[in-house]
């Protein structure tokens, strides 16, 4: 089948093409509702005549009751089988419709909570590599939030724009494909090709020996502060500074107005952020931390596109953006898009993935299914957002309080954050604890509060609202994240995740009710997902009640010769 063009007489952008066996699944989706149907009249029928024994009761009932569990989600994986599409996008055309200079400007939004479970130097090296991306460097800033308020994280930071300094510089000149530095030194490719290689990779041994010394510590000494703004910079660790409650920290470490590379070449903005946190008001975890990224990224830069990424997933691909503007710049794919959502990928799988960590059919498959709706729902990291779309529905703006986070605020160029009091004075305010009372962030604007999974509450919030997304899954992953390793970590990440899932099933905007009525079957994919934890019943029944059953004597299963 040929894919279908989106534009006329320019070059493609991209194509999107439905995927063949869609027909076959939809015929297979009657025959198996009848089948199911069958199934159920059973055991009414069970229940109804032959239900005169107590035991017998209980049992069909809980078969009963599995059943009819196993059958809703059966219904609503149908949807990601009802048009399923796949899509391509031809980066190397962006340039004859887009001009560079014509790109908007990128915000890198990374999360980071603990720098003993989160270690500083990985969190670097997520930065470093979509510091690297293929874009012009003066339309991009990385901005840090650390939710640890971690010393440590900032001095790994402060080393690590110096090191951007040789790295950027160094990935252009040989245009690597894994912008990744810890990647790139451990990959082979690094050993051969280049001279200049083992000079740049003692400079990363370097500062690498420096960053684990001084996490190992625990403290930043004196020896390591080297000059007054760091100095400036650390005092504000006073004794009274705890994770759960200290001031704000924002420290700009690397500014496109003033800072060059080795090359001399401009260097992206790079800011360093630690909420205000305090005991008494609440910091809605992952959420309020984004919100507090968008806001003071919206202060110093403001640019209309931002990427939200966890601290462990770095860039495999510097082409990444130039993808997503393939959508965001096509007259046929813009209108509505809210975000570009990338798969999660993770690297160091074991072969077996004996915890199924990769999450294939979450990631992969299902996305496929709902791309063909109104689009894959968000997962956290990864994202590529319009800003516009995170204040308000597309036909309805709402004002943010205040006019400098208004998403079509243009930021002054032509004054550095560092000449400006002002800009930093008001950054600090935003990102005070209190500063969202009696707001619509979390409510209205931003990333949702209301669920611990805040991801997926704010992608069905932005659906519901009439926004669409798209899934872009290119041959080559765009980024590379950790899975849970250990038993315990990926039991913790699932209670998690049920809980929050939980939560939006059983608010008002439940997916099966208000989600279904609002946008079909977009509704009963986001259906598939809040109502996931109660698989575990009817796993829990048919792993238990058989073996009872048998062994008091009861027979569950129909003979044949009953029909
Ligand atoms: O108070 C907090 C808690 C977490 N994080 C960050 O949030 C990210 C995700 O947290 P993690 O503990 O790694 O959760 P996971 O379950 O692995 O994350 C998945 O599930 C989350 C909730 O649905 C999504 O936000 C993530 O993007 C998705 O990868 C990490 O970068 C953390 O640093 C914060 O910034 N502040
Ligand atoms: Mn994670």
């Amino acid at each position: 089948m040929r894919g279908k063009s989106s534009g006329t007489e320019i070059p493609p952008l991209n194509t999107t093409e439905p995927i063949r066996r869609t027909a076959l699944n939809r015929v297979f989706a009657v025959v198996y509702t009848c089948a199911i149907f069958a199934l159920l009249y059973h055991h009414v029928e069970t229940l109804t005549i032959r239900g005169r024994n107590p035991l017998v009761l209980v049992v069909s009932f809980c078969l009963l009751l599995s059943d009819v569990i196993l059958a809703l989600m059966w219904a609503t994986t149908q949807a990601f089988r009802m048009r399923p599409i796949h899509r391509r996008e031809f980066p190397g055309n962006l340039q004859k419709v887009v001009r560079p200079r014509e790109f908007p400007a990128l915000d890198v939004l990374i999360c980071t909570a603990d720098p003993y479970k989160e270690p500083p130097l990985s969190v670097v090296n997520t930065a470093l590599s979509v510091m690297a991306y293929d874009y012009p460097t003066e339309k991009l800033s990385v901005y840090v939030s650390d939710d640890g308020g971690s010393a440590l994280t900032l001095f790994a930071f402060m080393e690590a724009a110096k090191f951007a300094a040789h790295w950027l510089p160094f990935c252009r000149k040989f245009n690597l494909m894994e912008r990744n530095p810890h990647a790139y030194f451990s990959s082979s490719s690094s050993t051969s090709t280049h001279a200049c290689c083992s000079e740049i990779k003692m400079m990363y041994e370097r500062m690498k020996v420096k960053v684990e010394h001084v996490v190992e510590s625990g403290k930043v000494g004196d020896e390591n502060i080297t000059g007054d703004r760091e100095r400036e910079a650390f005092s504000k660790w006073t004794d009274d500074f705890t994770r759960h409650e200290h001031p704000t920290v924002i420290q700009v470490l690397l500014e496109t107005s003033k800072d060059r590379d080795i090359t001399g070449h401009f260097m992206p903005n790079l800011v360093y952020i630690s909420r205000e946190k305090s005991k008494t008001s609440p910091h809605r975890f992952k959420a309020g931390a984004l919100n507090v990224l968008l806001r003071v990224s919206a202060i110093m830069t403001n640019a209309p596109m931002v990427l939200t990424l966890d601290c462990d997933m770095s860039s495999n691909d510097p082409q990444t953006p130039l993808r997503v503007l393939c959508y965001i710049s096509d007259p046929a794919t813009r209108p509505n898009l809210s975000f570009v959502q990338f798969p999660q990928r993770f690297r160091g799988l074991s072969k077996n993935d004996i915890y199924a960590s990769e999450f294939k059919r979450l990631f992969l498959i299902n996305f496929l299914g709902m791309d063909g709706l109104k689009g894959p729902n968000y997962v956290g990291t990864g994202a590529f957002f319009c800003r516009r779309s995170l204040f308000g529905s597309p036909s309805t703006l709402i004002s943010p309080e205040i006019p400098q986070l208004h998403p079509n605020h243009v930021v002054d160029k032509d004054k550095p954050i560092h000449e400006s009091p002002a800009m930093l004075s008001l950054a600090h305010h935003v990102a005070g604890c209190n500063y969202e009372n009696q707001t619509k962030w979390g409510s209205k604007m931003g990333i949702r509060y209301g669920s611990l999974v805040e991801d997926y509450y704010t992608g069905y919030l932005l659906h519901c609202e009439g926004w669409r997304s798209i899934f872009c899954n290119p041959d080559r992953p765009a980024f590379y994240g950790d899975a849970p390793t250990t038993l315990v970590d990926l039991l913790n990440q699932h209670k998690r995740w049920a809980i929050g899932l939980l939560e939006v099933a059983f608010s008002r905007y439940c997916p099966i009710t208000f989600g279904i009525r609002t946008m079909g079957l977009t509704g009963l994919a986001y259906a598939h997902y809040s109502f996931w934890p109660i698989w575990s019943i009817p796993i829990m029944l048919y792993a238990f009640l058989p073996q009872l059953a048998l062994a008091s004597g009861i027979s569950i299963f129909p003979k044949v010769c009953h029909h």
